[in-house]
């Protein structure tokens, strides 16, 4: 077992490897004969612990599919995932659901917050399900880290959508997981709530040491992450690091006149 841990981040990682999540030849087909599409074409990816990793791509490139296979939320035709060292392709269901609750976080784009339920009680909700006490000098980092100490008596109802996603936000902080994927965090919020968010997800990577993986379509969101991967159909096809908005952009339109020339 690799025991090199570069990235420092919170809690008790000692022994864990700096990648939080692999990906090798996974292949993933829906369907078969005639309507099979093959939205996964044997790829490779490595997504370094506390790091903030973007999976952008052209529509129907494969990037939710990438996303829920890395998540354990879908399974795969072919290939192997690893969430640190555990190979999760194989799990039968009991073990994969619980190995989603206690090391994977989500975020969504739809906010799923329990309208009657203050802020706090969402924030807690996950863990009060899992039997788990919050930690509460991490519970305090959190709320402090997402701006939302004075929020915490509110319903989702009193709260703006940017806030709601940062109680989303701090809901999957909360349990300290592994890691945490975000299928399109931001695309329901104006830019300037998306920027909140965007900057509180950065944020949790820089002193909270969270890894994040998030999906989308956004460059100036992509901007945020320290690395982003692109996938064209179903392959990985390129990476850039800290990227810019622009440099971002200038790549998408560049996949954009190839797909018009192809
Ligand atoms: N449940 C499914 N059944 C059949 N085909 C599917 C299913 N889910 C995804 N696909 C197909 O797999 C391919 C990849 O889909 P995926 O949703 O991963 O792409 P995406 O890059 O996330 O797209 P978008 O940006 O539009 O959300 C597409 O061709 C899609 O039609």
């Amino acid at each position: 077992m690799t025991t090199a841990v570069t990235i420092p981040r919170h809690g008790d990682t000692g022994g864990r490897t700096a990648v939080a999540a692999r990906a090798r030849q996974v292949v993933k087909a829906y369907g078969a004969g005639e309507t099979r599409v093959v939205a996964l074409d044997h790829v490779d990816v490595d997504i370094a612990r506390g790091q903030f990793t973007a999976i952008m791509g052209p529509s129907g490139s494969g990037k939710s599919t990438l996303m829920h296979c890395l998540a354990g939320l879908d399974t795969v035709t072919s290939g192997q995932i690893h969430l640190a060292d555990t190979e999760i392709t194989g799990l039968k269901d009991k073990k994969l659901t619980q190995l989603r609750r206690d090391r994977v976080g989500f975020i969504f784009q739809a906010f799923n917050l329990l309208p009657t339920l203050n802020a706090i009680e969402n924030i807690t909700l996950p863990m009060d399900i899992a039997g788990r006490k919050p930690d509460a000098d991490w519970l305090r980092q959190v709320v402090e880290t997402v701006g939302l100490a004075d929020r915490l008596g509110h319903r989702p109802t009193q709260l703006s959508g940017g806030q709601q996603q940062r109680v989303a936000v701090a809901r999957a902080l909360a349990a300290r997981p592994e890691i945490i994927f975000g299928d399109e965090p931001t695309g329901n919020l104006d830019s300037r709530a998306g920027a909140e968010v965007l900057s509180f997800l950065r944020t949790s990577v820089d002193e909270l040491g969270q890894t994040i993986v998030m999906v989308t379509h956004d460059p100036v969101a992509a901007s945020y992450a320290d690395r982003v991967i692109y996938l064209a159909d179903g392959s990985l096809v390129d990476e850039m690091q800290n990227p810019t908005a622009e440099q971002v952009l200038d790549r998408m339109k560049d996949f954009d006149a190839r797909g018009r020339t192809s």
